[in-house]
Formats: C-alpha cells, structure tokens, sequence
C-alpha cells in the first residue's frame, strides 16, 4: 500500500473520531517509526534518516586527568560525518523527486565509490564546504548571505581562542557581531547559556537582544546579554545602586578570586565584548579574571580605537592591545565603510593620521561611491551661530546630515535652533 505522510495526517483529520487531537507531521513521523520498531507494520520503499547512537564509557578514573583535543577528535568526527549525512540523504530526497534515475546512480554511488571519490563528484567546490555545516545551503544564505567575505571570515573564524575585530565606523560591527551570537549558536553547538556578551552601554545590550531575536528567533531570549554593571551586580545577587556601582567591579573581581561566585555564572564557553576599546583597567581586569577561572574560553573583543571616545573615565584602548598582545589574538580588520558617502570617508581617513598610534593598518575603504557634501565652518565668535543655522537652511539638505560642534552647548543651541525652524534634529 502507499502512501505519504501528507495524506496519513488528512485521513487522520477527517476521519469521525470523538477525541480528535490537534497532530502535526512529526506526530505522523513518530508515530510510524514507533509502528516500524515494534514491527507493527513493515515500511518499504520510503526513507528514514536513523543515526546509531555514539556510545561514550568512561575508562580513565582519575578526575584529575585533563582531556586534550584528540580525545576530542573522534567526537568531532563522528558529528561531522553526521552532519554530511544529513546532506547527503537531502540530496538525495532531491534527485528523487527531480530524476528518479540519477538518484539510483547517486545511491549506488554512496555505496560502491569510497568516501572522498563519491564526495568529489557530487559536491564539488564550495558544496564540500556546504555539507559541512549543519545548517542547509538555503538556511546558511538566509542567515548570513548579507556578509562581506570579510565579515564571513569571522563568522567562520572557529579555530582561534582569542579574537580582535579591529573596525572602522560604519563597517558592520554590530552586524558582525549579532550574526556571530548566531554563528555559535546554530553552527557551533554551543548552548544560550555558554554565551556571556558585555556591552556599555544598557541601550546597546537591548538592541543586540533585539537584532538577535530578529534574526534567530526565540532561541536568543536566554543568551546573556549585560553591561559591565548589571552583570556583575547580577554575580553578587545585588538590586543595582548607581552611587555603589563605582566599587562593584572591584568587588566582583574580589568575590570571584575568593571562590564566592557560583562558577556556572562565570566559566562560560565564549565570551563577547563589544566596544572593547572603552574598558577601563577595572574592566579590564575583570575579563581577566574570568579568563582565570576558565582557561579554555574563547573571546571575541570587537571595537575601534578611533572611537575611544569615554577616556574620561579611564577608557583606553591600551588594554584591547595588551589584550591582542597577551593572548597572541588573532585580529581582523573591518575597513569597509558601508554608511558613509565617499569624500566624507577620505576626510576622516585624512583626519584619524594625527593619530598617532592605532591598531587598524589599513584605511577605511568606502563602500559608496558617490560623493556627500562637506562643510567645514571655523567661527570663532558665538554669534555666528544664527548666521550657520541659516547657513544649513538655505543648503538644500537632503538624506541624513551631521553636525559636529566642540561642546555640548553649541550642540545643543543649534539642536533648538534647527527645530524652532522645523528641522527634525537630536
Ligand atoms: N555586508 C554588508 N552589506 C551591506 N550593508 C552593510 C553590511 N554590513 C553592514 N552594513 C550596513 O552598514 C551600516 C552600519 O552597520 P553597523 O551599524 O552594524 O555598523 P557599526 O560598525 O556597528 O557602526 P558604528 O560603530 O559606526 O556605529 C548599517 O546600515 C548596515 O546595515
């Protein structure tokens, strides 16, 4: 007899049965299986994807032996052929429904051709690479078909333990980094509650829950997603008090030295910083410490030493290069500037060479090739500010505008002033 699980599931919904129950496909999946393994009944024909299970014993008994990444090999075989035969059997299931005689060759091939020789001729180049992610090709480009190559390089960056992404402003920073939380996740295994990012700001650790969950769903409710502060008042079980919170880092580093901090809340498998080059030495040294109590986690620090810009506060991006130079990091560098009109990159890349040490070789490269307008106004008397603002009124503006001021107060007149002449502006 034949039939599909299509049809199963809608004679099972129209079928007159009084306690009827809401079934799905896996529901008909199951159930068959389960039919199948008690030999109920005998399926023929139709395909099933079953895996033997790994089995794993344990034979060394001392606890404090150290397992080293060949033990860890034959695990990361076995998940590796595992996720090739998922493709395999997908294209399978394709050539089926496509041409029902390719995919006998295919299946007599997968049989009679060793391994390598059957992979060589049916997933050729970049399908080798495609086979051995666990997410399918159609998936993979939904995710992550929007990144540059560069951006993919540390995405697929899986290898180094300590990461820097050296980047330019506008270059995808916290694109790369929202895309690289799903990386872990969905291609790398590793848990929601492995995954520990800091940020600075509470306005930046809420836009990257946000972007996260946009892209993978609710899988990222329960990834760790903290300022510097709320993570550690968070350690030490403390409602945050702002007028304490200069002391609370310290103290966090001391608690978790002395052993008092539950060690699932801190050994995680990867930790995150964004805008790494804002810590100050307390923050510092707080990613120290938590490197401490777990040598194996990997970090990924991203941020760009031109936008020190909280050096008030003891921000330097001295620690984002001792941390490069202390844990022999691999750095990327993100030069590509995909905001900015192309004169406006030039005369930044012309204004950051007064700087006299940075950590990006390379200048920022515009993505635009189309040029914006510059002005560059010198007054030196507060007056002149009613004659800059007519000045932009009569300018023609168009598409989104920057002002830059020297203070908060020329900021903030010129804000008044643009909206006194409805002129959005913040
Ligand atoms: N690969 C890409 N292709 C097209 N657009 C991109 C790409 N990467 C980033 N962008 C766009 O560039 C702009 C800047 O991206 P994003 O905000 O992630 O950068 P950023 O480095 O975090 O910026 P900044 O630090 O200057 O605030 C966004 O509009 C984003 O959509």
């Amino acid at each position: 007899m034949e039939f599909s699980v299509h049809e199963l599931k809608s004679a099972y919904e129209n079928s007159p049965n009084l306690f009827k129950r809401h079934i799905v496909l896996e529901d008909v999946e199951d159930t068959l299986f389960y039919l199948s393994r008690i030999e109920a009944i005998k399926i023929e024909g139709g395909f099933m994807v079953i895996y033997n299970r790994l089995t794993i014993e344990r034979t060394e008994q001392n606890n404090n032996k150290r397992y080293t990444k060949d033990d860890y090999q034959r695990l990361h075989q076995f998940y590796e052929n595992k996720v090739q035969q998922i493709h395999i059997v997908g294209e399978y299931a394709k050539k089926m429904i496509t041409d029902y005689q390719h995919a006998l060759q295919f299946v007599e091939d997968y049989f009679q051709l060793n391994y390598s020789s059957f992979l060589s001729k049916y997933f050729k180049g970049s399908r080798q690479q495609e086979i051995c992610r666990n997410l399918t090709p159609a998936k993979f480009r939904q995710l992550f078909g929007e990144l540059s190559p560069t951006q993919l390089k540390i995405i697929h960056n899986k290898e180094a333990q300590h990461i820097v992404v050296a980047a330019g402003p506008g270059s995808g920073k916290t694109r790369v980094l929202v895309h690289k939380l799903a990386a872990l996740l969905l291609m790398e295994d590793v848990k929601q509650e492995q995954l520990l990012m800091i940020t600075f700001s509470r306005a930046a650790a809420t836009e990257f829950k946000k972007r996260l969950i946009r892209l993978i769903g609710n899988a990222a409710q329960y990834v760790e997603i903290k300022t510097f502060h709320s993570y550690c008042f968070d350690l030490l079980g403390k409602v945050g008090n702002l007028e304490k919170s200069d002391l609370i880092i310290k103290k966090t580093i001391e608690k978790i030295r002395n052993g008092e901090v539950e060690a699932s809340r801190i050994t995680k498998t990867v930790l995150v910083i964004d805008e790494a080059q804002d810590m100050n030495e307390d923050e510092y040294l707080l990613i120290n410490t938590l490197m401490e109590q777990n040598e194996e986690m990997r970090v990924i620090a991203v941020g760009d030493d031109d936008q020190n810009v909280y050096e008030f506060r003891g921000s330097s991006s001295k620690y984002l290069e001792a941390f490069i130079s202390n844990n022999n990091a691999v750095k990327h560098e993100l030069v590509e500037n995909y905001r900015s009109k192309n004169n406006l990159v030039a005369l930044a890349n012309e204004f950051v060479k007064q700087i006299p040490h940075r950590l990006k070789s390379t200048p920022i490269v515009p993505v635009q090739n189309d040029n914006g307008k510059i002005k560059i106004v010198n007054y030196k008397n507060r007056n002149l500010i009613v004659p800059l603002i007519e000045d932009l009124l009569h300018t023609g503006l168009s598409g989104t505008v920057c002002v830059l001021t020297k203070t908060n107060h020329e900021a903030l007149q010129i804000t008044g002033l643009l909206l006194k002449n409805k002129i959005p502006a913040n």
